[in-house]
């Protein structure tokens, strides 16, 4: 039986996963929920993408309110909030809307589980592959945080070098492109429930003319994740670029025990060839961003700047925070199909 999904929000995220999801044979997106009114207009976001390119089954409108392709018949809702929904059918939420829900109104809603593509620590359980998923447990956990692009790039290469080196302190860079929420040309701040508005008047400034200095909340999510990830242990910061997708994290440790380069080289090459899921995949290659898009590998250690000198290790990571993470939310869909049926 195919899994019935719900589709919140279907902008770069929700598209992202959406078109992953349209291949996989265990899932059925029944419906697409998006405050959006414009039908015609949701269809041709999907159809066409200035970064991914066209879309192949190209989708059209069918009825009133359906869109059909080769494979699949969706219905578009338009509904502000998950409680209008008629949810008779649906099986799993996807809520890749940024929505900031309130969790018991989510809990109370009748599907099995709603994964949320942002870190949230109200959330039952908030998972990165490569980190914690054993902790998976369909049958205690409704409400799902997949937690966000840069942890999810960054928390497996922590995890492994804290449990052979053990971290004793640390600074991540995160290097972003620009996000729908931020202006083309100079305006207002950008505001957000959860961050300061101080902060955010830098965002407000032109997303294409700046690299933008900002707080980054991706240790936080990382100790949503592994408590002793935290902010205690690592400070952070973030620089907005004005490429459209493809982040990289520059990564500096200090640890117990001191380390050699080819050592940690060969732990993340063992990783790589012992992994379940596609994560780390070590770069030795002169790439530059463009290089990372639409790759399914979310660790990618660019080897070239891998260093250490004594107790301090040096890492570069890449990731395609649209494609890339859309793909480890598929990941997780379907290993949280696997064991609920296991
Ligand atoms: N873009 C990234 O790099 C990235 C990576 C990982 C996680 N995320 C997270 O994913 C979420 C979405 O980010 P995005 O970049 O796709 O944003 P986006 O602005 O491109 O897309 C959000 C979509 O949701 C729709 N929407 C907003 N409120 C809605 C509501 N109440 N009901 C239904 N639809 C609604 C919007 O119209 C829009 O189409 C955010 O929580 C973000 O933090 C983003």
């Amino acid at each position: 039986m195919k899994i019935k999904v719900l589709l919140n929000g279907v902008g770069r995220i929700g598209k992202a996963v959406l078109k992953q999801l349209l291949t996989n044979k265990d899932f059925e997106i029944v419906i697409i929920n998006e405050i959006n009114p414009y039908v015609e207009n949701i269809v041709y976001s999907i159809n066409y993408d200035s970064t991914y390119g066209k879309y192949d089954d190209k989708f059209r409108i069918v009825e009133e309110d359906y869109i059909q392709n080769s494979t699949s018949k969706i219905k578009i809702t338009n509904f502000d909030s998950l409680n209008k929904i008629d949810l008779t059918n649906i099986d799993i939420i996807i809520d890749s809307s940024g929505k900031k829900e309130d969790i018991n109104f989510l809990k109370s809603l009748p599907v099995n589980a709603i994964f949320l593509t942002h870190p949230n620590n109200e959330a039952d359980i908030n998972i990165i592959l490569g980190a914690n998923e054993e902790e998976l447990n369909p049958k205690i956990h409704k409400i799902i945080s997949t937690s966000s692009c840069n942890a999810t790039a960054l928390l497996p290469a922590l995890k492994l070098i804290n449990e052979k080196k053990e971290i004793l302190c640390g600074d991540i860079v995160t290097i972003h492109p620009l996000l729908n929420h931020q202006r083309v040309l100079d305006g207002s701040f950008v505001g957000s429930a959860t961050r300061n508005v101080d902060c955010n008047f830098e965002l407000g400034r032109s997303s294409t003319q700046n690299i933008i200095p900002n707080k980054t909340t991706t240790i936080n999510a990382c100790s949503y994740v592994l408590p002793n990830i935290n902010q205690n242990l690592i400070t952070s910061s973030s620089l907005r670029v004005p490429t459209d997708t493809v982040g990289a994290i520059n990564v500096t440790l200090f640890t117990k025990e001191k380390s050699t380069k080819e050592e940690i080289i060969n732990l993340f090459k063992d990783f790589e060839k012992t992994q379940k899921f596609p994560i780390v995949l070590n770069n030795f290659e002169p790439l530059v961003s463009s290089d990372f898009k639409k790759e399914n590998f979310t660790t990618i250690i660019d080897h070239r700047y891998t260093n250490t000198i004594n107790n301090m290790i040096k890492l570069l990571v890449w990731y395609d925070n649209e494609w890339g993470y859309a793909s480890k939310v598929v990941e997780i869909l379907k290993y949280y199909k696997d064991i609920k049926k296991g």
